[in-house]
């Protein structure tokens, strides 16, 4: 029952996909004529070969023979200039399918939010982008045509057949019976065993990429062999399925080539007799045999067109997970500019719960952010302070309550103009593989080389200068070749480069030295006078850029205020900024 639900649902799928066939239809019925042209080519020799044996063999006529030969030799240079032209274009529509859809993807895994792919490990994005998307090319590059062309083939010979004697013809058609019990027998178990090879593959990606990421982490830990007998176990397991997977194949293909070939032994026998008997020429049974031969082909490559039918299903339905997910954090269809904010952030009772718990980690938030003040965020780990600054760009949607911007719903402003007026530096701060100043100018691609310094002064990340390339210097995956401070300084210029009305700083200090850290403040100082921030703070001494505090416990806020009025009338607040001091000094 099951395989029949992942049967419809993998060809529903791949169907879904002809709308990335319809640019290449042309072309595509082109191929189609070509492969057509060149099999009714190849029928055709059989029928002058009959013509051959009957006339100028039997009558001794080297004329006929002249002619006839021509002919076939005609034919036969037909045939390779028609193979010629279905090869020549045959992948480039293929390729150029695989391009428009691995585009598709991306664009959609862009518009995604930020919960999806919390949920989604990276690999199973990779191996969809990378392994499923080449299967679907194969398909319909290869698979399809020649599932079409094969089809074909096999009932216009077998007509011819049954035309040339029709008991013997019969006989062919009937050995098609087997051949279906046979595929649907081999259907049902290959479409569950490829699913499994694909996912195992994207396990797979997924253990490579984060081995790389934390390469560090594992060696320091010595954990090198551990590491690798996981991955191990994980390549095993996909080579037992591949295993599993080839050997389906192998044996559904003996099956596919011992049909015809039996059914080619039993008209030879049979046909000899009905030769003996008068009711059949030799021309017309070599005709018959030739013809007949042209069947194994199509037949005996069936089974390998159905295991590539089978891998594109299910790798199609992987595709579909992706591209039927839905973008939930979008524009409203009467969504606005932000046009120019003085920046008042306010949260109306805001409460939290992460897509998939019950548990909120937001209850009831009430909090005001006033036009150019700096808030601070203080909190013990885990009592939702990354998160609630998440929610002020729409990195994720309030479950309940509202963030407004100058008392307009954020979920009501455009979402470009939205991240426009909010500039976002976290703690582990991404560099993509580019260069500096390329990373730098995210946020405001038209910045120029003086702005740039500026914001890269302010953040006192004036090391780049240093840099063998200065501002052109690629900074690598991950920014990996820089250190951490060096790293949250970059992402820091990033934030301020673009003057946002509203900063979110996630603790972007964290991995400074005291020193720096107070250079930074210094020159942040500057900055934050005239923006409205949200400051995620874990060390203590961060806290003076505030103008005021906020401590949040277990996901509500118990109390607000200057640093030293909650200092001087809230203990939690105490205890949770000594604690903080402890981790500081032991760090
Ligand atoms: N993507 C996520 N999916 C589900 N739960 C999450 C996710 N991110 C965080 N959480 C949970 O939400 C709670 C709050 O996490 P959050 O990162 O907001 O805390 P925090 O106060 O910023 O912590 P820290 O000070 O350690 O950075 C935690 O219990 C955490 O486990």
């Amino acid at each position: 029952m099951r395989t029949k639900r992942d049967h419809q649902s993998g060809v529903r799928n791949l169907w879904r996909l002809r709308r990335y066939l319809r640019p290449y239809r042309l072309q595509f019925a082109g191929l189609v004529l070509a492969a057509l042209g060149g099999t009714a080519v190849g029928i055709a020799v059989p029928l002058v070969i009959r013509r051959v044996v009957d006339g100028p063999i039997a009558h001794r006529d080297p004329h006929g023979l002249i002619a006839l030969g021509a002919l076939a030799l005609l034919l036969g240079v037909t045939e390779a200039a028609l193979t010629f032209i279905r090869r020549w274009s045959q992948s480039s529509q293929a390729l150029g399918m695989e391009a428009t859809i691995r585009q598709d993807l991306y664009a959609h895994l862009q518009r995604l939010p930020v919960a999806f792919h919390d949920r989604w490990q990276s690999g199973q994005l990779l191996a969809r982008a990378t392994a499923d998307l080449s299967v679907i090319r194969r398909f319909l590059s290869f698979g399809l045509l020649f599932l079409f062309v094969n089809l074909t083939t096999y009932a216009v010979v077998v007509a011819l057949l049954i035309r040339l004697h029709w008991p013997l013809g019969l006989l062919v058609a009937g050995s098609a019976v087997p051949l279906v019990v046979v595929s649907r027998r081999f259907t049902r178990t290959y479409l569950r065993t490829s699913r499994r090879m694909q996912d195992e593959q994207g396990d797979l990606a997924t253990q490579v990429e984060e081995t790389a990421r934390g390469l560090r982490t594992v060696k320091s830990f010595g954990r090198q062999a551990f590491m690798s007998r996981q991955f191990g176990a994980g390549a095993d397991r996909l080579r037992n399925t591949a295993v599993d997977k080839g050997r389906q194949l192998a044996g559904t293909s003996a099956q596919f080539d011992l049909v015809p070939n039996l059914t080619l032994a039993a008209v030879l026998v049979l046909g000899a007799v009905e030769v003996a008997a008068g009711r059949l020429t030799i021309g017309e049974l070599v005709a018959f045999v030739t013809l007949q031969l042209m069947l194994i082909w199509p037949i005996e490559s069936l089974g390998w067109i159905i295991g590539n039918a089978q891998e594109a299903m299910t790798a199609s339905d992987r595709i579909h997970e992706v591209l039927d997910a839905p973008p939930s954090i979008v524009d409203k269809p009467d969504a606005r500019a932000a046009g120019p904010v003085a920046g008042e952030v306010r949260f109306d009772d805001v409460w939290f719960s992460y897509p998939g718990s019950a548990t909120p980690v937001l209850r009831g938030i009430c909090l005001t952010v006033r036009p150019g003040e700096t808030l601070a965020l203080v909190g013990t780990t885990g009592c939702g302070k990354t998160t609630l600054v998440s929610l002020v760009p729409r990195l994720y949607d309030v479950t309940a309550g509202r963030i407004t911007l100058d008392g307009h719903d954020v979920r009501d402003l455009r979402l470009d103009s939205l991240r426009e007026v909010v500039g976002v530096a976290f703690e582990e701060p991404t560099l993509f593989s580019m260069s500096v100043r390329e990373n730098l100018a995210l946020g405001r691609t038209d910045a120029t080389d003086d702005e740039i310094h500026e914001a890269l002064a302010l953040a006192q990340a004036d090391f780049v200068d240093d840099l063998p390339w200065g501002l052109d210097t690629r900074v690598g995956e991950q920014g990996l070749s820089l250190s951490g401070g060096q790293r949250q300084r970059l992402a820091l210029a990033r934030a301020i480069l673009s003057r946002p009305r509203v900063l979110v700083l996630d603790d972007p200090l964290s991995a400074l030295d005291v020193h720096t850290e107070a250079l930074v403040e210094k020159a942040l100082a500057g900055v934050l006078a005239d923006t409205t921030a949200l400051l995620v703070v874990h060390r203590p001494s961060t806290i003076a850029l505030a103008d005021r505090v906020a401590l949040l416990a277990d996901g509500e806020i118990v109390a607000t205020g200057t640093h030293s009025e909650l200092l001087a009338t809230v203990p939690a607040y105490r205890a949770v900024l000594s604690e903080a001091a402890e981790i500081a000094d032991a760090a």
